[in-house]
């Protein structure tokens, strides 16, 4: 994999840049829809591509693993073949799902116990096993197995589980190189920055991550509940230390408002269930700001979805006819919010790059933060 940094914004970290990997090009700022389970949920992979046209979508390794487990994705040459997806991959480790997703977890030194939120079997994650998971899976971007440290808790706590991270970062380096890539492609590891939401522990974590020299760096424990100020703070203070020659990926971001804000301070990947889970329970991103699309005002809207037609679905389908979909559990409802709000996260993106190129990022950023946190 490698990264070319094209523009880097005057009047702020803003960057423009792109990433090259064996299964195409991504160019940054990016935002990467989520399709945990080899599925964007409710969107064909044909529909993904001519209408919303990610350069890279992500998978993850705690669902895949358990199913339809590792045995399939082998057989099947891999993830990328198993979903006919051509396109870029990022998998997450698991270092989130199985704290957030299975029940009585036991964290250990050797790795994490825990029990599966399908039908109660017990596995086992370790650093090890996690690089072999991902190995099988196939993505182009996998990611280091890590704690995500919870949201809030105590400096020890968060010290600790900062150094765990940090020893279970060498210990997937190491093996990886032990592990030869499956398929054919290279697959490029990303480290994962920690530290809660302590300053000093942020900056040791950032220059730990730094000095492995990744061709990629990912900054974790973030979007788990803090304030949003607080998500600024700590972004602000990793990008300072990391590598401006690598792209920096924020995990688990966010909104619109956080997306732009966290690109003024150097980030250039994201990805979030927002605008795929609101979707499916009516909430419209828009570039005016957001719409409950199960309101009455929308009953006898005939206008289209969205003007701006960000894809087919918004000139195609009125407001009324989308309300009238979700009140009647139609799924063509949840179809269509899905590729609106993943066509309005892939436009955001891009029209933050061209601004970016364009020089003009601040003041349109400065302009777009007021108008996206309107209710419409
Ligand atoms: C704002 O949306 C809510 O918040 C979650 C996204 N927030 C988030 N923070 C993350 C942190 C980490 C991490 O530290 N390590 C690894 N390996 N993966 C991570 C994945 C993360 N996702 C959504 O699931 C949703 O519930």
């Amino acid at each position: 994999m490698k990264f070319d940094l094209i523009k880097k914004d005057e009047k702020s970290k803003a960057r423009a840049g792109i990433v090259t990997t064996d299964h195409g090009v991504i160019e940054t700022p990016i935002f990467m829809p989520v399709g945990t389970v080899a599925s964007v949920k409710g969107v064909h992979q044909r529909e993904l591509k001519d209408d919303i046209n990610p350069d890279i979508i992500l998978g993850n390794t705690y669902h895949l693993y358990l199913r339809p487990q590792t045995d399939i994705l082998e057989k099947a040459g891999g993830l990328h073949k198993f979903m006919n997806w051509d396109r870029n991959i990022l998998t997450d480790s698991g270092g989130y799902q199985v704290y957030s997703l299975s029940s009585n977890r036991k964290i250990k030194e050797e790795g994490v116990k825990f029990k599966s939120h399908i039908d109660g079997s017990y596995h086992f994650f370790s650093p090890e096993n996690v690089m072999e998971i991902q190995r099988t899976i196939g993505a182009d971007i996998i990611m280091a197995f890590d704690e995500c440290t919870p949201y809030p808790c105590d400096y020890r706590y968060a010290k600790r589980s900062m150094h765990m991270t940090h020893r279970w970062l060498d210990r997937c380096v190491d093996h990886l190189g032990k592990v030869p890539a499956k398929y054919g492609y290279e697959q490029t590891l990303f480290p994962i920055v920690q530290g809660s939401t302590y300053k000093d522990l942020r900056q040791q974590s950032a220059e730990y991550i730094a000095n492995v020299g990744a061709e990629g760096n990912a900054i974790g424990g973030l979007s788990v509940g803090e304030p949003a100020e607080e998500m600024y703070a700590m972004t602000e203070v990793v990008t300072a230390i990391l590598p401006e020659d690598k792209p920096r990926y924020l995990m688990g971001v966010g909104t619109p408002v956080n997306i732009l804000e966290n690109i003024a301070l150097g980030i250039d990947m994201f990805d979030c269930v927002m605008p795929t889970r609101n979707a499916r329970n009516g909430m419209l991103f828009t570039a005016n700001g957001i719409i409950n699309i199960k309101n009455k005002k929308w009953e006898a809207d005939f206008s289209p979805i969205d003007s701006m037609g960000h894809t087919f679905v918004d000139l195609e389908y009125s407001k009324a006819y989308l309300r009238h979909l979700f009140a009647a559990n139609e799924y063509l409802g949840k179809q269509i919010a899905t590729i609106h709000n993943l066509g309005f996260y892939l436009w955001l993106v891009r029209e933050a790059r061209r601004q970016i190129l364009a020089g003009t990022f601040r003041e349109w950023k400065d302009k777009m933060v007021i108008q996206l946190a309107q209710r419409l």
